[in-house]
C-alpha cells in the first residue's frame, strides 16, 4: 500500500510554506541559534598562472573549518547586498520571479534539492521520488516548472526538488546562483542539496557509488578558483562530513550497492582535462596519462567528473549542507571510452538516486 505524504506530514506536499520541524534527523542533533555569516567570505589572489602549483590556497571558510560549523535551522544565504534593493529579482534562466510568482508558496516547504547534468535523469527521480513518498497522482503528469526555457528542467515532488544543470562548471554555477536565490526569496529552510551524477572511477569497479569526502581541482586542491572582476578568488569546497556519512550508513541498507567514500577531482573538460587519450587533440602519453592518475589515487582521488568543487563551493559560502554522490561508468586506468551498453549504464545512472532516495525517506521517518 502505498503512503499519502499529505496525510503524514506536517506540512503541505504542493506548495505552502511549511513547518521547520518537519524533518527527522537520524541523531540528536544540537540546534544552533541562527547566526548572520561574516560578511567577507572571499580573498581576491592576484597570481601568476605559471606559479599556479606552487602558491599556497587562500581558503576561506565563511562557516568556520569544521564540520560541526554547518547550522541546523537554517534559512538559505544569499551574500550579495545588492539584491536587497532590487525590486523585482528575475530568475532568467528559470523563467520565475519574485513578481511573477509566488516563490514561498510554491517553493517554501522544499527540504531536499537534487541535481544532475541531464534533464531526463531529472525527470526519472522526480518520477522515483513521486513513487517512493506515496504522492498522490500520477507520476507521469509531473511538470518542468522551467518549461518556458529549455536551459535548465526542474521538477518538485512534495518537499524534493529536481533540478538539471548540464555540464560543467559555468552552467552549474549559473543554475546554482538561481537555486539559492530562489530557496532564499521562498524563506526555506534547513535544505539539503545532493548533486547525484556520473564519473569516471580511479582504480574502482564501473557502477561503483562514490560519496564525495572533498571536492578537489586538477591539482588535487579542496578549492575553486573563480575569475572575479579580473582577479582570482579561492572559495573553500568543504562538504559536510556528517551527510556523507550517514549516506555511506545508508548504502549499507541497499543491496548491491558498492560504495566508497573518496576525493572527487572536478575538472573543466571531459577529454584532456581528464586524461583521455581519445579526444580531437591530446598532447601527452599513455605513460604520462596512467602517471597522472596514479598521482590524483594517490591524493586520495577516487573519480573524477566536472561540477564537484563549485557545487560544493557555493553551498559552503550559502550554509547549505550539500553532498556529492555520483556513480562510476569505467575505471580510467583500464581505458577512455565508455563502452558498457546502454542500459547497464542507465542502472548504473539510478545507484545514487536510490541511496538518496532512502537518506529522504528516513530523514522523513517513512522508513527507519
Ligand atoms: O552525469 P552528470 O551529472 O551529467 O555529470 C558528469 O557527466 C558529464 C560528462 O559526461 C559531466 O557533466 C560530468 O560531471
Ligand atoms: O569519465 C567520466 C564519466 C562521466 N563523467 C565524467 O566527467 N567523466
Amino acid at each position: 500500500m502505498s503512503l499519502n505524504l499529505q496525510q503524514m506530514l506536517p506540512f503541505r506536499v504542493c506548495s505552502t510554506a511549511g513547518s521547520t520541524d518537519a524533518i527527522r534527523p537520524f541523531q540528536a542533533t544540537t540546534r544552533r541559534k541562527n547566526r548572520e555569516h561574516p560578511a567577507a567570505d572571499i580573498i581576491p589572489k592576484d597570481r601568476e598562472r605559471s606559479t599556479h602549483k606552487t602558491m599556497a590556497p587562500i581558503l576561506l571558510n565563511t562557516m568556520g573549518t569544521g564540520n560541526s560549523d554547518y547550522i541546523e535551522q537554517q534559512e538559505v544565504h544569499v551574500k550579495n547586498p545588492h539584491l536587497d534593493s532590487l525590486e523585482e529579482d528575475i530568475l532568467y534562466h528559470f523563467d520565475l520571479g519574485t513578481k511573477t510568482h509566488n516563490l514561498p508558496e510554491m517553493f517554501g516547504d522544499i527540504k531536499f534539492v537534487c541535481v544532475g547534468g541531464s534533464a531526463n535523469r531529472m525527470r526519472s527521480f522526480a518520477q522515483f521520488m513521486h513513487q517512493e513518498l506515496g504522492m498522490p497522482g500520477d507520476r507521469d503528469d509531473i511538470r518542468d516548472i522551467c518549461a518556458g526555457t529549455d536551459r535548465y528542467s526542474m521538477y518538485k515532488v512534495g518537499p524534493v526538488l529536481s533540478i538539471s544543470h548540464g555540464m560543467g562548471v559555468p552552467s552549474i554555477s549559473i543554475m546554482l546562483h538561481e537555486l539559492i536565490k530562489l530557496l532564499h526569496h521562498a524563506h526555506c529552510r534547513d535544505v539539503v542539496l545532493f548533486r547525484i551524477g556520473t564519473s569516471g572511477g580511479v582504480g574502482l569497479a564501473p557502477g561503483t557509488v562514490v560519496i564525495t569526502d572533498k571536492a578537489v581541482d586538477s591539482f588535487f586542491q579542496p578549492q575553486f578558483e573563480q575569475v572575479v572582476l579580473g582577479k582570482v578568488i579561492v572559495r573553500s569546497t568543504e562538504l559536510n562530513k556528517g551527510l556523507a556519512e550517514e549516506l555511506l550508513s545508508c548504502s549499507t541498507e541497499i543491496p548491491d550497492l558498492p560504495t566508497a567514500i573518496g576525493n572527487t577531482m572536478c575538472t573543466h573538460d571531459f577529454y584532456e582535462g581528464q586524461g583521455r587519450l581519445d579526444g580531437a587533440l591530446c598532447s601527452f602519453s599513455t605513460e604520462e596519462k596512467l602517471e597522472y592518475l596514479r598521482k590524483a589515487y594517490e591524493a586520495g582521488v577516487r573519480n573524477i567528473e566536472m561540477e564537484s568543487t563549485v557545487f560544493a563551493a557555493m553551498c559552503h559560502v550559502c550554509g547549505l549542507k550539500a553532498a556529492v554522490i555520483c556513480v562510476t561508468l569505467l575505471n580510467r586506468f583500464e581505458g577512455d571510452q565508455i563502452t558498457t551498453p546502454h542500459e547497464v549504464l542507465v542502472e548504473y545512472q539510478q545507484r545514487p538516486q536510490l541511496l538518496v532516495s532512502r537518506y529522504i525517506k528516513k530523514r522523513l521517518g517513512l522508513i527507519q
